[in-house]
């Protein structure tokens, strides 16, 4: 499948808009993590080598978290010596130092401790409070830090939550202040069950810049459950956020809450940004290929509208 010669929109300069997305790539954490089924670990290496051949340089690579929460992920030992050479950034999730040990014994320079903006997800995804989920991450971001290793601290539940319903913007603001003063490099503004509509990004992203919360730093991490995520991630570029997460093929979801579906495609993202003349240097044929090639891993057509589009005679 080539997607060269397609006939794509002449992009239209707008000056509100980034040059250059980077696009941080959750496929084979945020997507893999969800499936029923544990998928073999090459298959898992080889997925990270078609994406990171496909011109993604951020592949979220796995988690270090308890085997027994995420049996999806159990092998991350065996996986990360597998991909760990490639010239890519490798992120992977650390809930505790537990996890941080684990991941810097086989040489991650990148980690994510994930926070939630809700009391009720963050009994439901750590077993803490808020606060003692911070107080958890405190010394793993400063342990890191001093290893001069680069952390991001996810934020999960920004937009609402599936037992709390709507979240106060303030206490989002708070979690991310929090986050950031203890350390973290970049946060990753996350709408897990995919219920956030442009104006509440624009609201969100407002209240953070009035805080004092830089937006160099920060990250948008939507699912796609209502088909909000592309207007979502585009109010957000034009408030200057240039980190976007996506997922392959859009894979994803997250077994720890209610009602959270893929996520935002990366080839959906791709398409859109490309129409728009912003550089991501993401080869996009190769990335639907790839995608095409984990569904028939996974028994199942890819939900990305772009990738059916594109591969329609392949599926
Ligand atoms: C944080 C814990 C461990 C607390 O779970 P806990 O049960 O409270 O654990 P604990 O601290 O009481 O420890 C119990 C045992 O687990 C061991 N243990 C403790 N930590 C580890 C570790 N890292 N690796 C291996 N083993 C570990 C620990 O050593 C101990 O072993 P024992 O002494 O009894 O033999 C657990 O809740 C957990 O692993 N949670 C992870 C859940 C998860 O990964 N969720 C998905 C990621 S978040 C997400 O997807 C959202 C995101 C990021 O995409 C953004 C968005 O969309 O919003």
């Amino acid at each position: 499948m080539n997607a060269a010669g397609l006939g794509l929109p002449m992009a239209v300069p707008d000056e509100k808009l980034p040059a250059r997305v980077r696009i941080h790539e959750v496929g084979a954490r945020d997507g893999l993590q969800n499936e029923k089924a544990v998928v073999p670990v090459e298959v898992k290496a080889e997925f990270i080598r078609r994406l990171a051949g496909a011109g993604l340089t951020t592949i979220e690579a796995t988690s270090f978290v308890h085997p027994d929460w995420v049996p999806q992920l159990a092998d991350a030992e065996q996986l990360f010596p597998r991909v760990g050479g490639l010239p890519v950034a490798l992120p992977v999730l650390v809930p505790n130092l537990r996890g941080l040990d684990r991941a810097l014994a086989l040489g991650a320079r990148r980690v994510a401790v994930f926070a939630s903006a809700t009391e009720s997800f963050a009994k439901a995804n750590l077993n803490r409070t808020v606060d003692e989920a911070l107080a958890m991450f405190e010394p793993v971001v400063a342990r890191a830090k001093a290893e001069d290793v680069h952390v991001r601290g996810y934020l999960s539940m920004c937009f609402g939550d599936p037992w709390e319903g709507a979240v106060p913007l303030a206490q989002v603001v708070g979690v991310c202040r929090a986050l950031l003063d203890m350390g973290c490099d970049e946060l990753s503004l996350g709408d897990t069950i995919g219920v956030a509509t442009p104006g509440h990004v624009s609201a969100l992203i407002t209240a953070l810049a009035d805080a004092g919360v830089p937006v160099s730093a920060l990250g948008v991490h939507f699912h796609d459950t209502y088909g909000q995520a592309l207007s979502n991630t585009l109010t957000a570029l034009r408030h200057g956020v240039t980190t976007v997460d996506a997922s392959a093929g859009g894979l994803g979801g997250c077994p720890y809450a209610k009602s959270a579906t893929g996520n935002l495609a990366t080839e959906d993202l791709v398409w859109m940004l490309r129409g728009l003349g912003i550089d991501t240097g993401v080869d996009l044929g190769r990335l639907v290929a790839t995608s095409v090639w984990m569904a028939a891993h996974l028994g199942r057509p890819s939900p990305s509208r772009t990738v059916r589009a594109l591969s329609h005679q392949e599926q």
